[in-house]
């Protein structure tokens, strides 16, 4: 069995859906540990609830965001996790911390990588014209969601779509992908080999496409 971390930074329902995965054994993992960069957020409930550890790190109490980075890094270290999970979490990592975790540490992002990195994602698509939005969980590198995509999931945009609406909607289908993906990272069917030897390419050979799912 896996051991996982996950960082959050807010209400953690991509976290739920891997600790309910976790408890019905659809991921062969267990969540030691979420850490949270804001205090108070209901991802640090959802990880009491599950009998994981709630820490929270507050970056506002750091001078730097290398020294957030190091306090996070040291938290992280004492449960040696087979994989770092981030589900929601909105802090840029240092170049630093990434690479020690390169390989072993996944994101999902709310948007078609390469299209859209950042924030504020649903309303650029829908600004664009896009037909479909989606989420794309990849492997975390120092650039900025830019590091080797491993799978994604499309969502199409409706014509009186808001940001709002279309947001409800991903997050449903972000629910579906994720467990999934960290489901493959437990199996070992993708290799930390396969994150390193892919961190130079982009973007990685997408193994499966995903249909639409309405439901989570
Ligand atoms: N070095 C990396 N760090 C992070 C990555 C990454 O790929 N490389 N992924 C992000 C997750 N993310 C989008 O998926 C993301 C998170 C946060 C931000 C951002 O602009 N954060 C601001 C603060 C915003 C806030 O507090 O609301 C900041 O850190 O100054 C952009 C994208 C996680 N980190
Ligand atoms: N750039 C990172 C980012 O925007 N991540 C997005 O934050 C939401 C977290 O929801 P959750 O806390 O309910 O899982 C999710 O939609 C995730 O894709």
């Amino acid at each position: 069995m896996k051991n996982l971390v996950v960082l959050v930074s807010g209400s953690g329902s991509n976290l739920q859906a891997i600790l309910d995965a976790c408890e019905q054994g659809k991921i062969n993992g267990r969540v030691s540990a979420v850490i949270s960069n804001r205090p108070g957020v209901r991802g640090l409930i959802r990880a009491v609830q599950a009998g994981a550890d709630a820490i929270t790190i507050d970056h506002k109490l750091y001078a730097s965001r290398a020294e957030f980075d190091a306090e996070l890094s040291r938290r992280i270290d004492q449960y040696q996790p087979d994989f770092l999970v981030l589900a929601g979490f909105m802090r840029i990592l240092t170049d630093e911390f990434v690479n020690r975790y390169v390989g072993k540490m996944v994101n999902i992002h709310p948007s078609l990588l390469p299209k859209y990195t950042g924030l504020q994602t649903h309303q650029r698509a829908i600004d664009a014209g896009d037909t479909f939005a989606g989420a794309t969980v990849h492997y975390v590198t120092p650039e900025l969601d830019g590091g080797p995509l491993i799978m994604q999931i499309q969502v199409a945009i409706a014509a009186n779509d808001d940001a709002l609406a279309l947001s409800k909607r991903v997050l449903a289908a972000e629910h579906a992908l994720y467990p999934q993906v960290i489901q493959w990272l437990c199996e070992g069917r993708l290799t930390l080999a396969e994150g390193i030897a892919h961190l130079d390419q982009k973007p990685l050979h997408l193994p499966v496409q995903m249909n639409n799912t309405s439901t989570c």
